[in-house]
């Protein structure tokens, strides 16, 4: 298979904990500007497919590239500076900081400003302005100076959003962001996710089916580590391998 232009290519993927094989042989890319959603069962390997691109695991076996770049031995943080973002399942912000004090830390993770002292970086009128914009993108620009502690659940999914956002990822993994959220939220979450640019690759994990269908034009279908069905949305939806996968759960 060969994709010169994909934005994530995975080669032959493989991930063992001891004796429990939880990907077993992935192959497939990601276009450059494509919605595409990973789909399936509880366990089946998604949350693991996710570590290894951004670099928190270490395949057992494999290759993941990025625009081409071999990326495999890389670290976690030179994998998001060449441009993989992601959110997390479980929330992973400063709550007693503020939210736009969220997303300057975020933006200052990939710059030389981040050795200076953060009272005066965060202050620095530029950079504020530029927090602002990101923070407009996920609707929490009025927000801006309300310690994330006194946020709600769905606001903070939002600013973890924009926390990747600032980083200016090529492709942006998300896992499950609409998890947990109320059906306006989840609203407002899939609305901020369809206006993202098209020069943004964005690879989702999502359980909420109308949201994710609407969402993706190609899906690939995980169970018990493997890809079972890989295509566009209605040849996955219409496959009955991907009916059988969640049946069997
Ligand atoms: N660090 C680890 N050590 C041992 N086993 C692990 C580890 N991480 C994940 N697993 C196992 O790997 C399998 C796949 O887990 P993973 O979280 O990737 O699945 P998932 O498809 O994301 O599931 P869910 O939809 O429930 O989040 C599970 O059996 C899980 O228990």
């Amino acid at each position: 298979m060969t994709s010169p232009n994909a934005t994530l290519r995975i080669d032959d993927l493989h991930k063992s904990f001891g004796g429990l094989h939880v990907i077993q042989g992935v192959n497939f890319t990601v276009a450059p500007g494509e919605r595409r959603l990973l789909l399936g069962p509880n366990g089946a390997g998604k949350t693991t497919l996710f570590n290894l691109i951004a670099g928190d695991l270490k395949p057992t076996a494999g290759q993941i590239r990025l625009a081409d770049e071999d990326v495999s031995d890389l670290p976690t943080f030179r994998r998001a500076a060449r441009g993989i973002g992601r959110t997390f399942q479980i929330l992973t912000l400063f709550s007693r900081e503020s939210v736009i004090g969220n997303v300057i830390m975020a933006l200052l993770g990939g710059r030389p400003q981040r050795w200076k002292p953060y009272g005066a970086v965060a202050k620095d009128p530029a950079l504020r302005r530029e927090a602002l914009d990101v923070l407009a993108r996920v609707r929490l620009d009025t927000l801006a100076d309300r310690p994330v502690a006194e946020t709600s659940y769905g606001e903070k999914r939002r600013l973890e959003i924009a926390m990747a956002l600032a980083q200016a990822p090529r492709i942006l993994l998300l896992d499950e962001p609409l998890a947990g959220l109320s059906k306006e939220e989840r609203g407002t979450v899939s609305a901020l996710l369809a206006e993202l640019p098209r020069d943004l690759t964005i690879l989702m994990i999502e359980h909420d089916m109308d949201v994710a269908l609407a969402f993706a034009e190609k899906i690939a279908l995980l169970h018990h580590g493997r890809l079972i069905v890989d295509g566009t949305r209605e040849e996955v939806i219409a496959d009955p391998r991907t009916r059988e996968a969640y049946l069997a759960q």
